[in-house]
């Protein structure tokens, strides 16, 4: 990320910096992508000072170009795979859940999303000969659902699993987590997120796994009604886009959970829709339908990822945590 303020490019003075700062953009880099109608939307600057901020902070900004194939392949050799605790899924994901990617669950109330997030921040804990990534983790949190609790009872099942004494408290101490009280509070975490990893990057407990529980709901919340819904898309793609390169600088996992909608009379179209509509399907790598099944069981459902056969595992959530079925 560059090092360069906003109030130091050319045609921003502090009054304009805090109103882009206040719709989201908080870097050079941001600002540099943005399109002059969506400055102009958000920050109610003019369109021709719009066009000329942007031009400043492209030039400014620290946007990747191109880079060769070696140097991609080099990047992809680094790849790291978190096991999830369950053979199938494991499998289904063609090894564990990637680094460098992001990964959306989606499923309706109560189907397990956030018992997956919740074990899979125990995991990345574990040595890599464990399945882990050697990690600590970053949960985003917006609607008050992180339970320390759960994580102990996992803890406790890899204890059992492993047949070896891990310790709650240890674990513990290696998730960070923020609430995030609106979008823009939501989307701002993520260079909270940056800073922390950077902190931690020469410790032997780097981020490696950042979840945002519910990815969503803020902006479902906020952007009501069919004329909100372009700005509601251009901000959570801005968000993804943030996270990716988040994944990418940190080789970390991104994992982000959407709700379905659970009436399907009330809505048009198909009702197992995620609500991110277009942009989410594009820009998350992996996606996942995730649906409740008989007792503690759960379907899992891989739709469209770039390289792995569609297909479905079935999993278990226990008071232990995910396991075989
Ligand atoms: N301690 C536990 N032991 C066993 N199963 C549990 C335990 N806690 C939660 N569960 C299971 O997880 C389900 C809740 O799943 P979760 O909260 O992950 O859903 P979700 O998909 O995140 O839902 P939402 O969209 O509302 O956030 C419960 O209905 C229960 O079946």
């Amino acid at each position: 990320m560059s090092e360069i303020l906003l109030e130091e490019l050319d045609h921003v003075g502090p009054a304009t910096a805090q109103k882009l700062n206040d719709a989201g953009y908080n870097s050079v880099e941001a600002v540099a992508v943005a399109s002059p109608s969506e400055l102009v939307a958000t920050a109610e600057i003019g369109e021709s000072t719009a066009a000329k901020i942007i031009s400043a902070a492209r030039s400014a900004a620290d946007i990747g170009g191109f880079e060769t194939g070696d140097f991609v392949m080099q990047r992809r050799m680094e790849v790291g795979k978190l096991r999830t605790g369950c053979e199938e899924f494991d499998e289904l994901m063609g090894g564990g859940i990637e680094t460098q990617s992001i990964t959306e669950m989606y499923g309706e109330f109560g189907s397990g999303k956030t018992q997956i997030a919740h074990q899979l921040a125990v995991n990345t804990q574990l040595p890599k000969e464990m399945g882990g990534l050697d990690g600590s983790v970053i949960i985003i949190d917006t609607e008050n659902t992180f339970r320390p609790e759960r994580i102990e009872h996992m803890v406790a099942g890899l204890s059992h699993k492993f047949e070896q004494d891990f310790d709650p408290a240890e674990f513990l101490k290696n998730i960070h987590v923020a609430r995030a009280y609106n979008s823009n509070h939501q989307i701002l975490l993520v260079d909270a997120a940056t800073e922390m990893a950077n902190k931690l990057k020469n410790t032997d407990k780097p981020v490696r796994l950042v979840i945002v529980d519910s990815l969503t709901a803020h902006f479902r919340a906020e952007y009501v009604g069919r004329g909100t819904l372009a700005d509601r898309q251009q901000k959570l793609n801005k968000h993804l886009h943030d996270l990716q390169r988040f994944g990418d600088l940190n080789n970390a996992s991104v994992i982000v959970t959407n709700q379905v909608m659970s009436k399907p009379d009330a809505f048009f179209g198909d009702p197992t829709r995620p609500i991110g509509g277009h942009i989410l399907g594009h820009t998350a790598t992996f996606r996942l339908y995730i649906r409740k099944s008989k007792g503690d069981k759960r379907i899992v459902k891989l739709v469209d990822s770039p390289c792995l056969p569609d297909g479905e595992a079935v999993a278990c959530i226990t008071t232990d945590g995910l396991c075989d079925a």
